[in-house]
């Protein structure tokens, strides 16, 4: 199936499609959850362990047939860990900036954010923002609207997800990977706009306000 997470592997798999995705934003926005969700299908209610430095986890997602290894690292969100994880901005092909659609200060940090990215990051690493936890309505502090038009002005695709409900987050790694074979796979085939499918695609499922 298009588009389907397969199965778990290892790093020896597949060299030339093996990206590594990066998920950075402040701490406690949900990265961990938002990966353990994409990876294991669950969520830990309430089980709130700040990350320490950076992990990776391995996941293969099919497109097309090809399969494409996403090796996605978990960062901290702590000021602390900064310095370590700027380091491994370098190597990714793919950015996931998340922010907590209940928390102004985590929506206002990804301006800094994009800034660092801008920095540290190679010029053409795929970015995508999400704003997570859009299964909390009844604490929501930033309109749907207010993360499209951020995402509008530095030209990336935006969805709200949320790890708890699983809405949304394999269609953002998905994305990525589609985004991401595209550009790698060195293919001759039409050209992937990642705006266009997450579109179509968000509006399938029907997320936090979309139908
Ligand atoms: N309701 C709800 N809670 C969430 C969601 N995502 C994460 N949480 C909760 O938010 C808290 C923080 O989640 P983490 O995944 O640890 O956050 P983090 O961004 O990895 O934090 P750092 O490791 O400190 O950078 C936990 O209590 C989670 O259970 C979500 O989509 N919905």
């Amino acid at each position: 199936m298009e588009g389907q997470v397969e199965e778990k592997q290892c790093c020896s798999y597949n060299q030339d499609l093996q990206h590594k995705t990066i998920l950075v934003g402040d701490s406690c926005v949900g990265k961990t959850s938002l990966l353990v969700q994409f990876d294991q299908g669950k969520f830990l209610p309430g089980s709130f362990t700040s990350t320490v430095g950076i992990g990776f986890t391995n996941k293969v997602v099919t497109v097309d047939g090809l399969k494409v290894n996403l090796q996605i690292w978990d960062t901290a969100g702590q000021e602390r860990f900064r310095s370590v994880t700027h380091a491994y901005y370098r190597d990714a092909q793919a950015l996931l900036l998340l922010y907590d659609i209940t928390s102004k200060t985590s929506f206002d940090n990804i301006r800094a954010w994009l800034t660092e990215v801008h920095e540290f990051a190679h010029k053409d690493v795929v970015i995508m923002l999400l704003g997570n936890k859009c299964d909390m309505t009844g604490t929501r502090v930033i309109r749907t609207e207010d993360g499209e038009s951020l995402a509008k002005e530095y030209g990336i695709p935006f969805m709200e997800t949320s790890a708890k409900t699983g809405i949304n987050v394999e269609l953002a790694f998905t994305a990525v990977a589609r985004e991401l074979k595209q550009r790698y796979s060195q293919q001759d085939e039409p050209k992937f706009q990642i705006h266009q499918y997450i579109e179509s695609q968000k509006k399938k499922s029907g997320c936090c306000g979309y139908l």
